[in-house]
This record gives structure tokens, C-alpha cells and sequence, in this order.
């Protein structure tokens, strides 16, 4: 169908409109220019006399500096010095008028601007770097319509990078770009475009956090410094129920945690989660692929947990690693193998319901909730999927089955379920654990859409090019996503841990109250037979903790 003509008043009407409008921009363009003019010129025929109030100005504080300098005794003469010379001059001919012009001379010397001229701008190469960034963002940042384009090939990139800051290298460390109104920033595909253009352009091995001001149309691009990777395990000053995950950037945390890094007192900001009845992400989970520091988070958070309460540990991977826990006070089970690791959590599901309804009762009966029901119980699951295959395989019951009651019930109940799964397994993680696992870690290499795909958000800062193990990302629900170094918290056992983070995890491990042997474990034991109702009596896989 042919497009109608407007009708002609509509059209003339919109003309007219543009074109007044144009011409009132031209006109205040020109009235800021005059302005502008005047200003200079006014500073430029004021100039002298500025010079010289000053000069007089400072000639009169070197004369007061002078006068109080002088000794009393010796202010007579002084004075009558002055007044002979001002005799003399007042006696020469054309002597004031002589006077006068020196004056203004000396005035004019010292009133001189003595400051270096400071260069103009940075220098020449800084300047070449903030133009070749400007250029490289013309096709991003341009429109062939827009009538004033703040992009322009070989336009004016002051105006686009206002503000900007450089390292003691050279590379940019901090930059401000200002972007016209209509680029789509609320794209995650637009911004990750230029995201990766910048990374490329400022100097790549460098991490780099952006902050997308939508309303100001401003993004603030800042080089991080690496986050420290040798902060030991130790006691973190924390309340009750706060478990640092690890050491993050002060940019979005405010608290700081005083910690003892290589023999001295530093304050680092930690990403701090909070567990319990309050919590809003009451369990976690950790993905990584092997060897990017799951296990070791995992035993970090146990180290942590077993200060206030108990721990029991499924271990899927078979390689021992929490072997330093085994008979240690607080830790109820270190369970490897499918039968164990079945009694256990089927042992914390019974666990879960007696709490639950030791504490109801008391509610009802107008009383706080009973002392067996308080103490924190953390259950530590490292790669479960490995038995929800063996349990297919053998045609048992999968774990991961049972998980379902402490993580639905458990933040009631004062039980906390952490998992950690590698990214080729984590398909096998059941609904349960993917719903109720809202405070969320990435270790490791990742890419954008793994990332995403588990903290629920990108996070706002560029992948590290070599990533140390232990470094990744945090996300407490829907809070936003930090970056992470977890504590150095090897396995105490492996020859390959470095002295003194060895004994960094060995100071942190409770008294060893259980042997190794087959004993039952007194607290395993304690949820046994209640009143009412009478849960099940814990099998006695349960209760052995099992040395690797
Ligand atoms: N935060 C950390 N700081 C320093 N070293 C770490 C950190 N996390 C892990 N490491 C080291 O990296 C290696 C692998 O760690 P870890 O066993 O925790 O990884 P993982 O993800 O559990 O892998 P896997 O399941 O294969 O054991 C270990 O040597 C460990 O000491």
C-alpha cells in the first residue's frame, strides 16, 4: 500500500518547528561563544593589573615578615633608615614618580606566575591511547541520523573521555566514557561487545570491572589489582553464623576483615554469608572443574562451621581429602562410600524433622525452642552426583533424594547443605538442590554463559587470564556478583601443601575426641529415640566415621 502524504499543515508545522529549533540552537551556540570571547579578552587587558596587586601584595608580606624578624632593640634604626630614604626621594627631583615606577616594577617581577606551566593534557602517547579507544568506539557509539554525534571519526574525544586516569606503567587505569542516550545498554549483547573492546584496548592480562550508568549514560571502566591468593586459613573475626566465603574488592563491600597476611595485619573486604534462621540464602553451592579449589572451599567452611557447630561430611570423589576431619570434635561423619554416605544424610533428614518438631512443640507450649535444636548442623557435600550414579547402578535409593527435607526444612531447623558438583556433573544435580541453593560460588575458569547460567547474573568484571586456584565468583541470591579468592585451606595431608599453610589448617582443626576406629559417633547418636515422635534409629554406616 502506498505511504499517504502527511497533510500539509502537519508537515509545514513540523518544518517550522525544526527549524526555529535549529535556529535557537545556533543561537545559543553563538551567545556561549561571544561569552566566552569576552571572558578571555577581559582576563587578557587585566592581566597587568592582576600581576602587579599581587607583586604589591607580596612585596607587603615580605615587609611584615621583615619588621617581625627585626630585633625590638633594633627597629629604631631600622625605621629611621626608611624614613631617610623616603626623605631623600621625596627631596631628588621626579624622586615619588621615580619611586612610583620602581615600585610597580618590583611589584610586577615578583607578582610574576612562578608556577611551571603545567603540561596541557596528558602526554603525547596517553593522548594517542585515549584517541585510539575513542576511535575504536565510533561504530558502537554512532548513528548515521544522530544530528551532533558525540562519536565521530576524528571528533573530539575530551568530550567523550572526560575523565581518565593512567598507571605508573602507562595503561589506563581508570576511565570514563560517556555514550549517546540511544545506545542500547540495557542489552547484555551490547554492552559484553564493548565490554571486550575496551579489555582488548586498555591492555589485556588486567582484570576490569564496569559500571554501566544507565540513567547518566556514563560507563566507569577501572583496572582491578589481583586479588590476594596467599591469605592462609585462620580465625576470621566473625558473629555467629557468618561464614567468609573469601576475599573480595572494597567496590561494592564495605566491611573489611583484620586479617594476619604474611606475618603482618591487613584489612581485606570478605564476602561474608550468613547462615540460620534469618539467612535468605540459607544453602550453597560451589561449581568448578577439577582442581579450581571446591574441596578447598568446602573445607574452609568446615573449619569455620565447626567453631559453633556440627559437621557432617560426603565425600564423592574418594580422594580423601577431608581425611584431617575424621574423629575431630563437632565432625559427626566423614563418609566415602555409598552406604555411609546414604546413612548419613538419611540420618540428617530424621535430624531435620526431630528439630522441627521439638521445636513446634515448644512454640506451642509458649517455650524457646529446646537446646538440642540450636546447635548449627552443616552438611558438606562434595560431589554427590558420584553417588546418585552408584546408587542407580546398585539400584538404591539416591542421596540426592533424601536431601530434600534439610534443604526445604533445614534453615528452620538450623541445618545448612552445601554442595560442591564440577560442571560436567552438574546435569545430575537434582531440582531440589538447584532451587534450594541460592547463595551460589564459581571457581575456576568459566565461561559468560556458565557463569550466568549459576549465579543468575553476569558479573561485571572481565575473566582473569591465568585463574589461580581458589578465584572465581560469588552470588548471595540476588545481591550482586563479587569477585572471589577463597583462603588458602589445602588438605593438611598432601605433600604438596607448603608449610605454613599446613600448619595454618592444622591450628584451625578441633581436638581429636573420637579414634579413628569404628566408634559411633556420640552426636550422631543423639538424635535418637525422642518421646514423641520416635524418629528412626541411625544405621550404623551412620556413625562410623570412615578413615581414607
Ligand atoms: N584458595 C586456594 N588457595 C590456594 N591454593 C588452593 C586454593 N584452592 C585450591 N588450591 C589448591 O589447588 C589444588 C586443587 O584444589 P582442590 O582439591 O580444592 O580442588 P577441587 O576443585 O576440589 O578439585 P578436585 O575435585 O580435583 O580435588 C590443591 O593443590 C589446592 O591446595
Amino acid at each position: 500500500m502506498a505511504r499517504r502524504p502527511l497533510p500539509r499543515i502537519l508537515s509545514t508545522g513540523s518544518a517550522q518547528f525544526a527549524r526555529s529549533r535549529e535556529l535557537a540552537r545556533t543561537q545559543f551556540a553563538r551567545s556561549r561563544e561571544l561569552a566566552r570571547t569576552a571572558g578571555d579578552s577581559a582576563s587578557d587587558v587585566l592581566h597587568p593589573l592582576i600581576t602587579i596587586t599581587r607583586g604589591l601584595r607580596r612585596l607587603a608580606a615580605a615587609g611584615r615578615r621583615r619588621w617581625a624578624e627585626t630585633p625590638k632593640d633594633k627597629r629604631g634604626a631600622l625605621l629611621f633608615l626608611v624614613a631617610s630614604v623616603v626623605l631623600v626621594v621625596a627631596l631628588v627631583p621626579y624622586g615619588p614618580l621615580l619611586a612610583v615606577i620602581t615600585l610597580m616594577a618590583a611589584a610586577a617581577w615578583q607578582g610574576r606566575d612562578r608556577k611551571p606551566a603545567a603540561p596541557d593534557g596528558p602526554d603525547p602517547s596517553r593522548t594517542e591511547r585515549l584517541k585510539a579507544l575513542y576511535e575504536a568506539l565510533v561504530p558502537y557509539f554512532s548513528a548515521p541520523d544522530d544530528p551532533e554525534p558525540l562519536y565521530s571519526h576524528g571528533g573530539d574525544w575530551e568530550k567523550a573521555l572526560p575523565e581518565y586516569e593512567f598507571d605508573a606503567t602507562g595503561r589506563v587505569a581508570r576511565l570514563l566514557i560517556r555514550y549517546p542516550a540511544y545506545f542500547t545498554d540495557g542489552e547484555t549483547q551490547a554492552r559484553t561487545r564493548i565490554e571486550h573492546l575496551l579489555t582488548s584496548k586498555a591492555g589485556r592480562g588486567r582484570e576490569y570491572h564496569f559500571d554501566w550508568d544507565e540513567e547518566g549514560n556514563e560507563l566507569t571502566v577501572s583496572a582491578l589489582a589481583p586479588l590476594p591468593t596467599d591469605i592462609a586459613a585462620q580465625r576470621f573475626v566473625t558473629a555467629p553464623g557468618e561464614t567468609v566465603l573469601g576475599f573480595t574488592d572494597a567496590t561494592r563491600v564495605r566491611r573489611t576483615l583484620p586479617l594476619t597476611h604474611g606475618g603482618q595485619q591487613r584489612d581485606v573486604p570478605p564476602v561474608v554469608w550468613r547462615t540460620g534462621l534469618r539467612s535468605t540464602e540459607p544453602h550453597l553451592l560451589a561449581v568448578g572443574q577439577p582442581g579450581s579449589g571446591t574441596s578447598t572451599l568446602l573445607r574452609s567452611i568446615a573449619l569455620q562451621a565447626l567453631q559453633h557447630g556440627d559437621v557432617v561430611i560426603v565425600e564423592g570423589g574418594g580422594t580423601g581429602e577431608y581425611a584431617c576431619l575424621t574423629g575431630r570434635d563437632g565432625v559427626l561423619a566423614v563418609e566415602c562410600g555409598l552406604a555411609g554416605a546414604v546413612a548419613s544424610i538419611e540420618w540428617v533428614a530424621t535430624e531435620t524433622e526431630r528439630r522441627l518438631i521439638a521445636v513446634n512443640r515448644a512454640r506451642q507450649a509458649g517455650n524457646p525452642p529446646p537446646e538440642d535444636t540450636k546447635r548449627p548442623l552443616w552438611v558438606l557435600l562434595d560431589r554427590p552426583t558420584v553417588f546418585t550414579h552408584l546408587a542407580a547402578a546398585d539400584g538404591r535409593k539416591d542421596p540426592q533424594s533424601l536431601l530434600q527435607v534439610p534443604l526445604r526444612h533445614g534453615r528452620a531447623a538450623g541445618i545448612t547443605v552445601v554442595v560442591a558438583e564440577q560442571w560436567d556433573a552438574l546435569d545430575a544435580l537434582g531440582d531440589p538442590v538447584r532451587q534450594h541453593t541460592r547463595a551460589r560460588v564459581v571457581l575456576g575458569p568459566a565461561t559468560a554463559e556458565q557463569l550466568e547460567s549459576v549465579l543468575g547474573a553476569p558479573p561485571h568484571t572481565t575473566p582473569v587470564a591465568d585463574t589461580p586456584p581458589g578465584r572465581g565468583y560469588a552470588r548471595l541470591g540476588t545481591g550482586p556478583v563479587h569477585r572471589l579468592q577463597v583462603p588458602a585451606t589445602p588438605d593438611p595431608y598432601d605433600d604438596a601443601t607448603s608449610e605454613a599453610h599446613r600448619q595454618a589448617v592444622l591450628d584451625l582443626l578441633p581436638e581429636r575426641t573420637t579414634p579413628m576406629e569404628a566408634e559411633p559417633s556420640p552426636r550422631l547418636t543423639k538424635a535418637d529415640p525422642e518421646p514423641e515422635p520416635e524418629p528412626e534409629p541411625v544405621p550404623v554406616e551412620a556413625v562410623v566415621a570412615e578413615s581414607s
